[in-house]
């Protein structure tokens, strides 16, 4: 049995429309422009990163947003939404949702419960990046409103894979009664109907999509294989 949201007209394709300050991308309208792009495919909400982008995209796009702000904190492995401080930041600049590590890792599951209430006073979403099935239980426990696969093979006790984790898609949509979202090397269509199957109840596609240098990536490694 699916598990949804309000937030979301249906269920369906969620872009996540990301550069940071290294990537060709990064600044301007592109980002803005690559959620209108992915509104007139069709796209019932867009994931981005940061203040600038969410508020260009609120603007540009009448869709649901899953915000996140990554910061690197020095010592620390926990970069997407670390502190109160991002999340603010997230609400303020108008997501619905606001994504957070909810990782086993430096206490953060201990940590979390502060951030979520301060989503939750403000009427909006919590989506939990896990990287385990233990991690989601945690999540959903805690309050979360969406639990994402975003982080399986970002931690390092966690599945390496070279597609999504569809083994912790399976536990995580069979075992809680919270929304699925699958996110992560969701790179052809075939993966993102694969999640569906293994019960995602949304799909998030973001490298795929929006960033050309890896999909140019993919083609050349592919060519010089091929011509040696
Ligand atoms: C691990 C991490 O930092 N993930 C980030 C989370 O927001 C993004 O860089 C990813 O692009 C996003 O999760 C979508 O995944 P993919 O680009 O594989 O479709």
């Amino acid at each position: 049995m699916a598990n949804l949201s309000p937030i979301f007209r249906r269920r369906g394709l969620i872009v996540s429309a990301q550069a940071l300050e290294d990537e060709p991308l990064h600044g301007g309208d592109t980002m803005a422009k690559m959620a209108q792009a992915a509104k007139a495919a069709g796209a019932i909400g867009i994931r981005t990163n940061g203040v600038y982008d969410i508020r260009a995209i609120k603007a540009a796009v009448d869709l649901p947003v899953i915000g996140l702000i990554k910061r690197v904190i020095p010592g620390s492995d926990i970069f997407i939404t670390p502190t109160a401080e991002e999340v603010s930041a997230i609400l303020d600049a108008g997501a619905e949702i606001v994504a957070m590590d909810v990782t086993n890792r430096e206490g953060r599951l201990d940590a979390v419960a502060e951030l979520f209430a301060l989503v939750h006073e403000q009427g909006a979403a919590v989506m939990a990046d896990v990287s385990t099935y233990e991690e989601g239980a945690a999540a959903a426990k805690l309050g979360a409103d969406f639990v994402g696969t975003t982080l399986s093979g970002y931690t390092s006790y966690s599945e390496q894979l070279e597609g999504p984790d569809l083994n912790l898609l399976r536990r995580l949509s069979g075992e809680l009664n919270i929304p699925v979202i699958a996110e992560g090397r969701i790179w052809t269509p075939e993966d993102a109907v694969a999640a569906l199957d293994a019960g995602a109840d949304y799909v998030v596609v973001g490298s795929a999509i929006t960033r050309p240098q890896l999909i140019t990536a993919r083609y050349v490694k592919a060519i010089r294989q091929k011509l040696g």
